[in-house]
């Protein structure tokens, strides 16, 4: 199974990443996290992990994705390149514990000129290559916004979990990303994050989960310390593989 997590900036796509990446693993899934998120140092923390090298560093920079993609672009690519198992991806690129890893696709360096397409092929191949059995599953926190839905990358995942936090902005992006989802053909699960008590009874759609604001989310931000999952993760794990 392959789930992308989408939706407005600070919404909470990478707690959601994290608490459900937790939460499988302890259901004895082995689960790939991949951050594509280029802005994103909380994931880590949220897990416990060390940063590690990213792919894009592993396949020469940017300057080697861009060189892929030129390649694929005149059907040169090799792509047996990105074909692997959970057990296969080199060990140098995964930040790991137990059956849990993350994978970085790139982070575009503050020198660095020029748009994030090499990092889009990156997940798309990586997306579209790897292979997971029935056990596994791979998690995609993407960037916010809806731009990683014109790199392709939606076109190898199965479901979309559309976070929105209660804000007119944030609502309006989740219908956009309900409708991305539907002419794709895709699962489409909308969590509410940051919900204030009563707050569902304004709003104009009807969320299939509904995590509460929780300041602790932001005292275990502030002190550097893991995550833990909400009990709500579970009835999401419900509505994405029932
Ligand atoms: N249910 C919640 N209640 C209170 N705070 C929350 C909740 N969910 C997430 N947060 C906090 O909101 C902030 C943003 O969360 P997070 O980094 O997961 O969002 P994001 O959508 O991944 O952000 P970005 O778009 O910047 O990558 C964090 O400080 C996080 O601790």
């Amino acid at each position: 199974m392959k789930i992308l997590v989408s939706g407005k900036g600070g919404c909470g796509k990478s707690t959601i990443t994290a608490m459900l990446g937790k939460y499988l693993e302890d259901k004895g899934y082995r689960v790939l996290i991949i951050d594509a998120d280029e802005s994103n140092p909380g994931l880590y923390r949220m897990l416990g992990l060390p940063k590690v090298k990213t792919l894009a560093e592993h396949l020469g920079g940017r300057r080697g994705a861009k060189i892929l993609m030129a390649a694929e672009g005149k059907g040169e690519l090799d792509e047996e390149l990105f074909n692997w198992t959970l057990d296969d991806i080199p060990g140098k690129i995964l930040a790991r514990k137990g059956n849990l890893a993350v994978l970085t696709i790139g982070k575009i360096e503050e020198a660095e000129e020029g748009c994030a397409c090499p990092y889009g092929f990156l997940a798309r191949k990586l997306l579209e290559g790897i292979n997971l059995d029935d056990n596994g599953v791979l998690i995609i926190d993407t960037e916010a916004g809806i731009e990683h839905f014109g790199r392709g990358i939606d076109r190898y995942v199965d479901v979309i979990i559309d976070v929105a936090e209660p804000s007119a902005e944030s609502l309006e992006l989740s219908k956009k990303i309900e409708g991305l989802a539907g002419s794709l053909g895709l699962k489409h699960v909308l969590v509410l994050n940051k919900a204030l008590p009563g707050i569902e009874d304004k709003l104009p759609v009807k969320p299939d989960v509904v995590i509460p604001y929780d300041q602790r989310f932001i005292i275990e931000s502030l002190e550097g310390r893991e995550i833990r999952p909400v009990s709500q993760v579970e009835e999401l794990w419900m509505k994405i593989s029932g």
